[in-house]
C-alpha cells in the first residue's frame, strides 16, 4: 500500500499520477465548529449561519458534524490510497522499506515480493561460449538495482533476457512471495515479458510516429477483440503521462523536437502505461546534457517509490543516492553485488 507520507512528499501523489488535493485541516476543523454552533442556539430561531431551526434538525446537525470529521479522517488515511492500488503480479510492499504494515482491517501484512534471477547463464545460439555465467541476484519490489561493469561484460544481455527478448540456456527467472520470516510462502511464478517493461539505450532514436499520442499508442494491440486491454492501457495513459511530467505537453507536439530530458520522461510514459512489475532502464542518463540528466534522475527517484526498477548504468555517482542494491558485472558474464559508493 502506498504510505500516506511517501505520496505527500513535493506535493506530488504517485498513486494518481497528480498533485494532491486536499483542504487543509483548518477548513474541517471550521466547518465542525460552524455546525455544532448551531446545536447550542436556541432551536425556534432560524440560525443564519446553519440554517437550522428546530429540534429535528438536532440529527441534521449531529449527521453533518460526523461527515464532515469522517471526510477528513477518510481523505486522510491510508485507506483513501487504497483505491489507487495497481493491478500487478507483485504486492505493493517492498523489504526494503517496512515490513509490517496495517491493512484496513487492521491486520499486519508482511509479505513482500521479489524478482529472482537465478543460477542463468547464457549461450547465444550456434556459440560455443557462455555471455552470462550463473547470474544469481533478488531485487524486492519497489526498489532500485544498478548493474554497473566494464563494456562488453554481458549487461545488456542480461537485461534482455529479464524482458523476456531470449530465453537463458539454463537458470530461472520468476516472482518469488516471502513472508516476514523471510521465508517464501507461495510457490514462485514466472515474470510474464508483458509485464516487464524495458527502455534501451538512446530510445529517442526509435521514435516513429510525428506526435507524442501517436507514439505512445504505437505498439498498443490493433485487433478489434482486445478492447478490454485498449480500455485499461487508455485508462492509464493519462496517468503515465502525469507521472513523467508530461502532461504540460501537447500530445500534438512532434516527438523529435522535445528537448533531450522530455525524450527520456517520453520513453519511459510509453513503458509505464502498462505499470510494469518490472521497469528495466539501460543508460537513463548516457546523451543527456547536465540538466536533463538531473531531470531524470529526480523522476526516477519519484518512481522507485511505485516501481521495481533494475538500472544498468555507468553514471554512478548521480545515481548513488537512489540505489537501493548494485552488482558488478565482470567480463565473462559473472555478477558479483557491490555496494556503491565503489
Ligand atoms: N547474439 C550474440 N552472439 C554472439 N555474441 C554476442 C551476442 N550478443 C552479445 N554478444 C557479445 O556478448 C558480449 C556482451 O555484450 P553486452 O552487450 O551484453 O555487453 P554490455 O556489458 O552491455 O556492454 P556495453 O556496456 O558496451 O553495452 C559482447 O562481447 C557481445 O559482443
Amino acid at each position: 500500500m502506498i504510505q500516506k507520507e511517501e505520496r505527500e512528499e513535493n506535493g506530488f501523489d504517485l498513486a494518481t499520477g497528480g498533485d494532491l488535493i486536499r483542504p487543509p485541516v483548518v477548513v474541517y476543523v471550521g466547518l465542525t465548529v460552524m455546525v455544532a454552533y448551531g446545536l447550542v442556539e436556541d432551536d425556534d430561531d432560524v440560525e443564519p449561519r446553519t440554517g437550522f431551526k428546530d429540534d429535528d434538525d438536532v440529527e441534521s446537525c449531529v449527521g453533518v458534524t460526523v461527515v464532515v470529521m469522517a471526510s477528513y479522517v477518510a481523505l486522510s488515511s491510508p485507506i483513501h490510497c487504497k483505491q489507487f492500488e495497481f493491478p500487478s503480479l507483485i504486492s505493493r510492499k517492498s523489504r526494503s522499506r517496512v515490513n509490517f504494515r496495517r491493512t484496513q482491517a487492521g491486520v499486519i501484512s508482511c509479505d513482500y515480493s521479489c524478482i529472482e534471477v537465478r543460477d542463468v547463464c547464457y549461450r547465444p545460439p550456434g556459440t560455443q561460449l557462455n555471455i552470462l555465467n550463473g547470474v544469481s541476484f533478488s531485487l524486492p519490489e519497489k526498489s532500485l538495482g544498478l548493474i554497473f561493469g566494464q563494456s562488453g561484460s554481458g549487461k545488456t544481455t542480461l537485461l534482455q533476457l529479464l524482458a523476456g527478448l531470449s530465453k537463458p540456456t539454463s537458470g530461472s527467472i520468476y516472482v518469488q512471495k516471502y513472508g516476514h520470516d523471510g521465508k517464501p510462502n507461495m510457490s514462485s511464478e514466472p515474470l510474464p515479458p508483458e509485464r516487464v517493461g524495458i527502455v534501451f539505450q538512446f530510445p529517442e532514436r526509435y521514435f516513429v510516429a510525428d506526435n507524442v499520442l501517436d507514439e505512445v499508442i504505437f505498439g498498443w494491440p490493433r485487433q478489434s477483440g482486445e478492447l478490454q486491454l485498449k480500455e485499461y492501457l487508455a485508462l492509464n495513459l493519462q496517468r503515465a503521462v502525469n507521472w513523467v511530467g508530461l502532461s504540460g505537453i501537447s500530445l500534438d507536439k512532434d516527438p523529435h523536437s522535445l528537448s533531450g530530458g522530455y525524450k527520456r520522461r517520453l520513453a519511459l510514459a510509453i513503458q509505464l502505461v502498462q505499470i510494469p512489475d518490472l521497469l528495466i532502464l539501460d543508460e537513463p542518463l548516457a546523451g543527456l546534457d547536465w540538466k536533463a540528466r538531473a531531470d531524470v534522475v529526480k523522476l526516477l527517484k519519484h518512481l522507485k517509490k511505485e516501481l521495481t526498477i533494475l538500472v544498468v548504468s555507468h553514471d554512478l555517482k548521480e545515481l548513488v543516492s537512489l540505489v537501493d542494491q548494485s552488482w558488478r558485472m565482470d567480463m565473462g558474464g559473472v555478477l558479483m553485488e557491490e555496494p556503491l559508493p565503489v
